[in-house]
């Protein structure tokens, strides 16, 4: 698992680890794995020039003694001083390794081939000041490794308010902070790569993400003794006679082979074209789990009071989030920005501008998970732990990807996963089949589904 804390925890650890540890120790070790993690991506040393952007905190020692590092290694380091005491011990440590420093932007000549951007870490508040606002413009085209945290984001949040650092790699220590993983801050932060400093975190994560190892030890696998109704059987009320392609792709997500069977529900022309489509599909009976609402037009009210008398878990997506009154616990609602902002009476750039808060209140008000889709989906549970799903591909953002999601998470709860494991394995899935379907080019919500099975084939076989 990906784990991501809050600053105050981060603090704490540090804290507790500086104290039976000589000084500066812990920062040494951070400058060892920026100094090598730019090599990494500078390729050779002797030739290559790197700008430090230094800030008045230990994140621009960092950024100075990993340029120390660096410089002592053959790289032309030169420093931008940004604050009138910087880091004092790694200045000279600096300038002692052959490197060059100046407060002046125009005393710079020669344009760098990357930015390490020390500005600021866990310490700063968000925005940038003009003068670090300045140089970041002067090298607009120069990749930037941020040092710990892109400089300007909230770090605890994942909210961008004013002028920030948009990072090619950021380098963090310890443990992720919410910024590298919840949007739209994730957006700024790029490749991450984090430097282990043995940290003993005693508060939980404040998100998480899962990997292909989590998600190998969470899949339904079917036992020797396995039957088709031991392995769940999951219903589908979808599609209407406007919209019967939203029947289609929720009914192929749920009849991806992870449960023993699928039942659909719906206008019987609808019906007709999804065991064209899905022979194996059957009609109305016992489920163990409903998925309700994609292209459910103006039957999705009665089609979410109809799976709501059976007892069993519920997804509730699209039209019928409309309509939604009260949840249960096992219930899974998956609104996109837009409909999470209607069901809790705000805007949608609200939404957008901070999607783990609202994420996070609509689970609490509802008193269920709520998976909220993004660029990087959240899925909340009523108790407050949050997981994001870091697969997946912009070209993801299609027409029907969200109906295919609906079905792959009701076929796993169906197959007797909690909720909040169901909505973040079922968003991780149709990530990583998208990402394999796409293959660096466009997609179709069909594709998504079609892959599937081939992505779990490979996490089953460890090869994720
Ligand atoms: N605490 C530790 O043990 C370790 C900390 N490390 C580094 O230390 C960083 C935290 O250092 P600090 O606590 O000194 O804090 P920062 O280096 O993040 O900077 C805080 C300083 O920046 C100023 N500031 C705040 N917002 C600003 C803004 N938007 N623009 C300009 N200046 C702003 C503040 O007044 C304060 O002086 C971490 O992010 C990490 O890079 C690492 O060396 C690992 C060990
Ligand atoms: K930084």
């Amino acid at each position: 698992m990906l784990r991501a804390h809050l600053i105050d925890d981060v603090r704490r650890a540090e804290a507790a680890a500086m104290a039976h540890l000589p000084d500066g120790a812990l920062m040494q070790r951070a400058a060892a794995g920026l100094a090598a993690a730019v090599l990494d991506v500078l390729g050779r040393a002797y030739g290559s020039r790197v700008l430090l952007l230094v800030g008045p905190g230990d994140n621009g020692g960092d950024a100075l003694w990993a340029g120390a590092r660096l410089a002592g290694r053959g790289v032309a380091v030169e420093a931008l001083l940004l604050a009138d005491r910087v880091h004092e011990a790694g200045l000279a440590a600096l300038h002692a390794a052959g490197g060059r420093s100046t407060r002046d932007l125009d005393d710079l000549h020669d344009a760098p081939d990357l930015l390490v951007d020390g500005i600021v870490g866990i310490g700063g508040r968000p925005g940038l000041r003009p003068e670090a606002v300045a140089a970041l413009e002067a090298y607009a085209d120069v990749p930037v490794v941020a040092v710990d945290v892109p400089s300007g984001v909230d770090v605890d949040t994942g909210r961008l308010e004013g002028p920030h650092v948009r990072a090619a790699l950021t380098v963090t220590f310890g443990t992720h902070k919410v910024a590298h993983l919840v949007d739209p801050a994730s957006t700024a932060s790029g490749a991450l790569h984090l430097v282990d400093l043995d940290l003993d975190l005693i508060g939980g994560p404040a998100v998480e993400a899962l990997q292909p190892d989590d998600v190998r030890g969470l899949l339904p696998r079917p036992g020797l003794d396995a039957q088709k109704y031991t392995r769940g059987v999951v219903g589908v009320r979808a599609g209407s006679s406007t919209y019967p392609g939203a029947a289609l792709l929720a009914v192929s997500g749920a009849n991806t082979g992870l449960v023993g069977m699928v039942r659909y529900v719906g206008p019987a022309h609808v019906a007709d074209t999804v065991r064209t489509a899905h022979p194996e599909v059957v009609g109305a009976g016992r489920v163990q789990a409903w998925v309700v609402g994609p292209g459910g037009g103006d039957d999705a009210a009665t089609m979410l009071a109809e799976a709501r008398r059976d007892g069993v878990p519920v997804v509730v997506d699209a039209d019928a989030l409309g309509h939604l009154d009260e949840a249960a616990a096992d219930w899974v609602l998956t609104p996109h920005a837009g409909e999470l902002a209607a069901m809790l009476g705000a805007e949608r750039e609200a939404v957008e501008a901070a999607p783990l808060e609202h994420a996070r209140d609509a689970a609490r008000r509802w008193g269920c998970t709520v998976l909220l889709k993004g660029h990087h989906t959240l899925v909340a549970a009523p108790d407050g732990r949050v997981r994001v799903t870091t697969t997946g591909v912009p070209w993801l953002a299609t027409a029907g990807a969200g109906d295919v999601l609906a079905g792959l998470v009701g076929a796993l709860l169906a197959s007797g996963l909690e909720p909040h494991d169901a909505a973040s394995v079922g968003s991780w899935l149709h990530g990583a089949a998208a990402t394999q379907a796409a293959a660096g080019g466009p997609l179709t919500a069909s594709r998504v589904a079609v892959q599937i099975p081939q992505v779990v084939r490979e996490t089953l076989a460890g090869l994720g």
